[in-house]
């Protein structure tokens, strides 16, 4: 992605020069972000590295120290009245009624939506049930909820109405598998409906699973952003093939100009100058039974670690690893 492209895309967000400052504490810094319309944007950082007071700059919950915020196109804070009702979000401690069930705190959140004719809201809150999996626990007070629960409640709360840009919070949080599951289905959902979606993680896995884009935030700033793609491509891409043909398969790479190592159970190629077809073509035309190719994925994990590490964001300003990542950095 070139430069001139990135500023042709809408974006659902952006941020510049935003800064965070609690008593003393440098929360947020410096952070540039850009969330193209239509993304399935990532934030992704290790404990505190800023994306909770990100996300509640960029929902107006929290007034900069420093820097901009552009909310699907209206400036912040002047433009939030018209921003924000097109925006469902999930953050922390979402502020639901303990005594009140689950279906009663979305009704009086459904009241205050104004993009929600008053007839349609019981239905509205129903649908909104169904779709996180809450209705059999619908009318039981929020009180005896389970964390997961809760959060559930907190993301049918974002999908009361329709929205063009849908903000999570670490959604799986407190999830079991099946709940995590959901919420990935659901973010999945709103992709395909043209919904923008920010999810926040410190999980690598999980915005591999859901995301298009990804910014890396460390230290209250953000060291890496673009798509998801790029950033799995760069780095030493290869291909990981279980084979019992270990040494045919070595050999074979290496007669064709592949670089190649023996890994546990087959052969990792490496894909900076092939690709993965024809690392396939080449075993298949050796006689190498291959009886599993995919991805080797330690690009990203090793970048993700580098990025994070102390001292990360001084390096990865000095590479300036916005996306497209430079020669150098790879
Ligand atoms: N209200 C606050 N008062 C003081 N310091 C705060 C406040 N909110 C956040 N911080 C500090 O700002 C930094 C960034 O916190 P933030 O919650 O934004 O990070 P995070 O990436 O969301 O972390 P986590 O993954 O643990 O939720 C941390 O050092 C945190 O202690």
């Amino acid at each position: 992605m070139v430069a001139a492209d990135a500023a042709a895309i809408p974006l659902a967000a952006r941020t510049r020069g935003l800064r965070k400052v609690y008593r003393g504490t440098v929360a947020v810094d410096h952070v540039d972000l850009d969330v193209p319309m239509g993304a399935v944007l990532g934030m992704l950082g290790p404990n505190g590295s800023g994306k909770t007071t990100t996300i509640r700059m960029l929902l107006g919950l929290v007034m900069p120290t420093a820097g901009e915020v552009e909310l699907l196109g209206h400036r912040l804070p002047d433009g939030a009245a018209a921003a924000l009702p097109e925006v469902g979000a999930l953050v922390e401690s979402p502020g639901f009624h303990s005594f009140l069930s689950g279906r009663e705190n979305l009704l009086r959140l459904a009241a205050a939506e104004p993009h929600l004719h008053s007839g349609r809201i019981p239905a509205a809150v129903s649908e909104s049930l169904e779709r996180v999996g809450l209705t059999g626990a619908a009318n039981r007070r929020y009180k005896g909820y389970s964390l997961g629960m809760k959060q559930r409640l907190g993301l049918a709360a974002a999908l009361l109405v329709p929205r063009r840009f849908v903000i999570l919070d670490e959604p799986t949080n407190g999830l079991d598998p099946a709940g995590t599951r959901e919420v990935r289905s659901v973010i999945a959902d709103l992709h395909a409906a043209g919904t923008t979606v920010l999810v926040s993680s410190h999980l690598l896995a999980e915005v591999e699973a859901t995301c298009t884009h990804v910014a890396v935030l460390n230290q209250g700033t953000v060291v890496a952003q673009g798509e998801l793609a790029e950033l799995l491509d760069s780095g030493n891409a290869g291909l990981l093939i279980t084979t019992p043909e270990i040494t045919l398969a070595v050999d074979a790479l290496r007669d064709n100009r592949i670089p190649a190592r023996a890994v546990p159970d087959g052969v990792r190629a490496d894909l900076t100058a092939t690709t993965a077809p024809a690392v396939v073509e080449t075993l298949v035309r050796a006689g190498v039974p291959v009886h599993e190719v995919r991805r080797d994925r330690t690009g990203l994990e090793d970048l993700f670690a580098r990025l994070t590490e102390d001292g990360a964001a001084a390096e990865a300003a000095e590479f300036d690893l916005a996306l497209p990542i430079p020669e150098e950095a790879r």
